[in-house]
């Protein structure tokens, strides 16, 4: 369904000199930097397949998006999506897709939602029992009804997000892009709408590509993701293989008698865990392929004190988190990273 071969993106950067000297000097003589947003990036995302698209700030997930859904054209390189070349045929690709793109709205801010709605219906061409169809199941899964009389600019970040997803899927699109639906909503917004994109997606196939910092909506909602790092694609894969290829995939969290900054890794351990402090308590990470929580914690009980302790397996935020803060390399020395094209 969406076919993105060997894109590149650059942005020109001005770059001016501080000062007033640097100032004058500008206006005369323009210095610009070539800046690298997107590198070389290949992948292939099937009809029907939700994709969790992750980065940390300006890895060029955005960028990436813009070239998808044709707002921008890719420098080197080619999309193409449902056969179509996105940013070589705007209004063809622009009736197959729906988007919801952060802070931007679709919807016309002075004018109640359905009104934007039957707008859209025209702009798009619904049929008028597709759309009756739709406008029921929205008003059932978003909670829609009340808010269809309010003018968008009177609705909450949330009650707003809804309206927008409504008005991204109101005509049946095959690929929907969707930037961060979930950012500075309550639990329970967060809930219906993840809800209602698996809805959607379960009916009607959609393809959807999501760029969110919100793990659990990547958790919830994506069998794979797309890991971007300075704009090149770090990992491509499932979620469940990110969490085993994992170096460590465990964690033993102990309260020691006494202070733990003095714990020494027993002989018989240390192959196998990497030693942390947290606060007053000792973390001890390992595989469970290579040992087991009850061979660590009896090994520690020859040497200390054990006052409480748990087990736990680090979140995918966890881990995903770890490859953002250190990086391509680092995530290679933990063997996290398979590169995908
Ligand atoms: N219009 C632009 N002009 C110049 N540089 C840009 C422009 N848009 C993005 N960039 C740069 O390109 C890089 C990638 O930006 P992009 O917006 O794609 O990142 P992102 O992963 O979406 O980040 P975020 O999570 O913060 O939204 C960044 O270094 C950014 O500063």
């Amino acid at each position: 369904m969406i076919e993105v071969k060997n894109i590149s993106k650059y942005y020109r950067l001005f770059e001016r000199e501080p000062g007033l000297r640097g100032a004058i000097r500008a206006l005369f003589k323009r210095k610009y930097i070539k800046k690298t947003a997107v590198d070389n990036i290949s992948f292939h995302i099937p009809k029907g397949e939700i994709v969790g698209y992750i980065g940390s700030n300006g890895a060029g997930k955005s960028t990436t998006i813009k070239m998808i859904s044709g707002i921008l054209t890719p420098d080197a390189g080619e999309v193409v999506v449902g056969g179509i070349i996105p940013y070589k045929n705007r209004t063809k690709n622009a009736k197959s897709i729906g988007a919801v793109f952060g802070q931007r709205t679709q919807l016309f801010w002075d004018i109640p939602v359905q009104e934007s709605l039957q707008l859209l219906k025209h702009i798009y061409e619904i049929p008028e029992e597709a759309y009756q169809k739709n406008i029921e199941k929205f008003k059932d899964v978003l909670d829609l009804e009340p808010l269809l009389s309010i003018p968008v600019r009177q609705l909450s970040l949330g009650q707003k997000m809804r309206c927008e997803l409504a008005a991204a899927f109101l005509h049946n699109p095959s690929v929907v892009y969707l930037d961060e639906p979930t950012i500075g909503l309550d639990a329970s917004v967060k809930i219906k709408i993840r809800e209602f994109i698996k809805q959607m997606n379960r009916e009607h196939e959609t393809t959807i590509i999501l760029t969110t910092h919100d793990m659990q909506d990547i958790e919830e909602l994506c069998n794979r993701i797309i890991i971007i790092d300075k704009g090149t694609i770090i990992y491509d894969g499932s979620l469940i293989e990110l969490k085993q290829t994992t170096k460590y995939n465990r964690t033993v969290k102990l309260e020691l008698e006494g202070s733990a900054d003095d714990f020494v890794i027993p002989i018989a351990l240390q192959d196998y865990v990497l030693k942390e402090l947290a606060d007053t308590q000792l973390l001890l990470h390992f595989n469970n392929q290579d040992i087991n929580g009850s061979q660590i914690i009896a090994e520690v009980m020859k040497h200390h004190v054990i006052n409480d302790f748990t087990v736990t397996e680090p979140g995918i935020d966890k881990i995903v988190q770890e490859i953002y803060e250190r990086g391509l390399d680092h995530a290679q020395v933990l063997g996290t990273v398979k590169v995908s094209n």
